[in-house]
């Protein structure tokens, strides 16, 4: 059997938890097969400190993690500059975000090269390699020119905007045409694959053949929707470990006679966590009786701070969260409990399965695990509400929830107050549905459909 090789630029022990998706799914997809995850160490080499040659290999259970250190230079045009200044923006519909500063396409190609050639290192002829998101979109172009022959597949995490948003981005042509040298390029959602593929037959004059197999720039390659899910069984039994059940029965007791609404998310300006804020102080303003009762959790994970528009949303959020606190707070109750620190994740499912809602309304989200995790952390005979943004990839899966447009404040407040209201008949058949869909799509699947598929391209 050949060993996958999975790459990415971050790298986690699969044994320990980790606060981001990608970090998740991967591990959980490694914990089945085994193999090599290769990616950066998390570390910087300041100026004068000596920068080790081969990568560092360490073993994590069935699986080898293989790792190099940045630079600060690259690390900061590779992955502040071009990663998170440049494509997370445009790639999240934020132009007015973007800082198109041209210094940093220079470290985002430097560094793919340099993971390239340390990567040709440690492969084996019939490795299947798997490249994730838009830190490495050139990887495979890199691999190619160096003589790497194996197969590889690459899924973008984020979603990929309409064209003529791409077209934004000064590189936008160089980046699609890498995306040539994959055999196969999995999105999240059917919205990415038609934008890629609207971009690729209108910029790129792309041959279709047949369904999902485009020809441009010489090379064909197949793109397909793959949406990621969660590994429903592990994130139950985390359910149901001894923190979990501390952490809920702590809330329940904290909050039994109020209503709990949560939101745990990264503070990235792409989930909407001001708008979601306000749409709880409309609540609070138009629906008199949630006052002195329901609290919103606010998990908000820090995150690339050194980027400019991660410090602006930080102060954003605070002064909003301290004028609802000031405007409605009581001596015995604050509306919006703000947490500004990770939160482990074995945490996680018991704040979800306390909370009567969950509140998930990115802006622009690839797909957002949390909103699957709510629904596996839910008690099925009384289970909570999900409240879920239009614009997150789970939307496609998870009809069931209640949609809110998250720019529309007052829209989401009415959402949210259904949710409190919602018969537990209601309740229970939503959950059901939504339920039996994230164990259906569930991260084993979302593995072994993209590389059965893989093993296909190119046949
Ligand atoms: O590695 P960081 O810079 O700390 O950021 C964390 C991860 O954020 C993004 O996650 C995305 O992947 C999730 C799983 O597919 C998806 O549910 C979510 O919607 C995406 O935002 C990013 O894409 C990862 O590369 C980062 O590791
Ligand atoms: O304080 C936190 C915040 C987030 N997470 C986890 O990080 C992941 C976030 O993934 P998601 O796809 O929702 O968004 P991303 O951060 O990858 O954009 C989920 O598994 C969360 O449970 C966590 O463990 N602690």
């Amino acid at each position: 059997m050949s060993r996958l090789v999975v790459v990415s630029n971050r790298v986690a022990d699969p044994r320990k938890s980790a606060a981001g998706g990608l970090a998740v799914a991967l591990g959980d997809a490694l914990n089945d097969t085994g193999g090599l995850w290769f990616g950066w160490s998390g570390r910087i080499i300041e100026p004068g400190q000596s920068e080790g040659s081969a990568p560092q290999l360490q073993r994590a259970g069935r699986v080898t993690l293989a790792t190099v250190d940045l630079s600060r230079e690259d690390h900061d045009s590779y992955y502040l500059g071009y990663s998170n200044g440049v494509l997370w923006p445009v790639f999240h519909y934020r132009l007015d975000l973007a800082d198109f500063d041209a210094g940093y396409i220079a470290g985002y190609r430097r560094v793919n090269r340099l993971f390239a050639q340390k990567l040709m290192t440690l492969l084996h002829p019939d490795d299947v390699i798997w490249v994730h998101d838009y830190h490495l979109i050139p990887l495979a172009a890199e691999l190619r020119a160096m003589g790497c022959t194996q197969r590889i597949g690459f899924f973008l995490h984020i979603p990929l905007p309409p064209p003529q948003m791409l077209a934004a981005i000064p590189q936008h042509e160089w980046l699609i045409r890498a995306l040539f040298a994959y055999d196969l390029v999995g999105f999240q959602s059917e919205v990415d694959v038609q934008h890629f593929s609207r971009y690729v037959r209108n910029e790129a004059d792309a041959q279709v053949l047949g369904e999902d197999r485009y020809r441009a720039f010489g090379r064909t390659t197949v793109a397909q929707a793959f949406p990621i899910g969660i590994d429903v069984d592990e994130f139950m039994r985390l359910s149901h470990a001894r923190e979990a059940c501390e952490t809920y029965d702590t809330m329940r007791e904290q909050y039994s006679r109020r209503r709990l609404l949560i939101g745990v998310d990264r503070l990235d300006y792409s989930k909407g966590i001001p708008h979601r804020v306000r749409a709880f102080r409309e609540l609070l303003k138009h629906y008199p009786e949630n006052r002195n009762s329901a609290t919103l959790i606010q998990i908000a994970s820090p995150t690339r701070e050194s980027v400019d528009a991660y410090a602006d949303i930080r102060q954003e959020l605070e002064g909003l969260c301290g004028a609802i606190n000031g405007d409605y707070g009581e001596l015995d109750w604050m509306p919006v409990r703000y947490i500004h620190r990770t939160v482990a994740r074995k945490r996680i499912p018991g704040l979800c399965r306390a909370a009567d809602v969950g509140l998930v309304t990115p802006l622009r989200d690839g797909m957002n695990l949390v909103a699957k995790e709510y629904i596996a952390a839910q008690n099925p005979e009384d289970p909570g509400v999900l409240v879920l943004s239009r614009f997150a990839g789970a939307a496609e899966q998870l009809k069931e929830a209640l949609l809110v447009n998250p720019y529309d404040v007052h829209g989401t407040a009415e959402a949210i107050q259904q949710a409190l209201r919602m018969p537990l008949e209601e309740r229970v058949r939503r959950h059901q549905k939504l339920l039996a869909r994230i164990r259906e799509h569930d991260v084993h699947w979302w593995r072994r459909r993209f590389l059965d598929t893989l093993a296909q391209a190119g046949d």
